[in-house]
């Protein structure tokens, strides 16, 4: 599998992310600037978490404009892999490469902090190691995480498959308590139509080794090698 990894002004998840999929894919991926215009030829791009352009106007809606973007929607159009963790997810929403906005946090606080979240469709490539119903550990640190789409749209996603992950209890149970930042359903992480752009609160890549506390973000990483090779 290739990879790349897209860098904002005001990214800072980049080199995490760059690291757990060394360990997964045993090659490093290409680092590709949000200026550059061509993007190489790769199976799987991520879109990293961070404050690009300091978060001004809203989380992501600047970078969405960045001359790189284009090329990844024209990728992710004819097949390509896109994951897009935090404010990469946000960016994702603001490219019109998922659907629905991410909003401020019902509390309108910054929250970081470890939360379980339940794995709600493990038939795709980045979901492959887990299992439907499976609760998993990520850490979450973010200010504008509160998704929200339109009740129609909403319900043909669930019927699709389309929702990746819900905050949970440790025992799966989908509650109220568990949801951080007010996300409708729960929701913290979604597919496109297609299942090949997927996009989460959640940082997969901070919890992808025992040394950093935990390792259940590297089956993603291995989910997709595993795909893609
Ligand atoms: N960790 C992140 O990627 C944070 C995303 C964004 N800056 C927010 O606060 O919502």
């Amino acid at each position: 599998m290739k990879a790349a990894v897209i860098v904002f002004p005001g990214s800072n998840c980049d080199r995490d992310v760059a690291v757990a999929l060394e360990a997964s894919m045993r090659a490093k991926p290409l680092m590709v600037w949000h200026r550059d215009t061509e993007l190489p030829k790769v199976d799987l791009v991520v879109v990293p978490g961070g404050f690009s352009y300091g978060d001004y106007l809203r989380c992501g809606a600047m970078a969405a404009h960045s001359p790189i973007m284009r090329e990844v929607k024209a990728r992710a159009d004819a097949g390509m892999r896109v994951l897009g963790i935090c404010n990469g997810f946000q960016i994702l929403t603001e490219s019109g490469l998922l659907p629905g906005v991410l909003m401020r946090n019902k509390d309108l606080k910054f929250i970081c902090k470890d939360v379980h979240l339940r794995v709600e469709n493990d038939r795709t490539d980045f979901c492959r190691y887990y299992r439907s119903g499976d609760v998993v550990r990520f850490p979450i640190a973010h200010a504008e995480g509160n998704w929200f789409v339109e009740p129609k749209a909403y319900r043909e996603m669930e019927d699709n498959g389309q929702i990746a992950f819900r905050y949970a209890t440790l025992e799966g149970k989908v509650d109220p308590e568990s949801n951080p930042n007010g996300s409708l359903g729960n929701v913290a992480g979604i597919y496109n139509e297609k299942f090949n752009v997927l996009g989460l609160m959640p940082h997969p890549e901070r919890l992808a080794e025992d040394l950093l506390g935990g390792s259940d973000g590297r089956l993603m990483f291995d989910s997709l090698v595993e795909a893609l090779s």
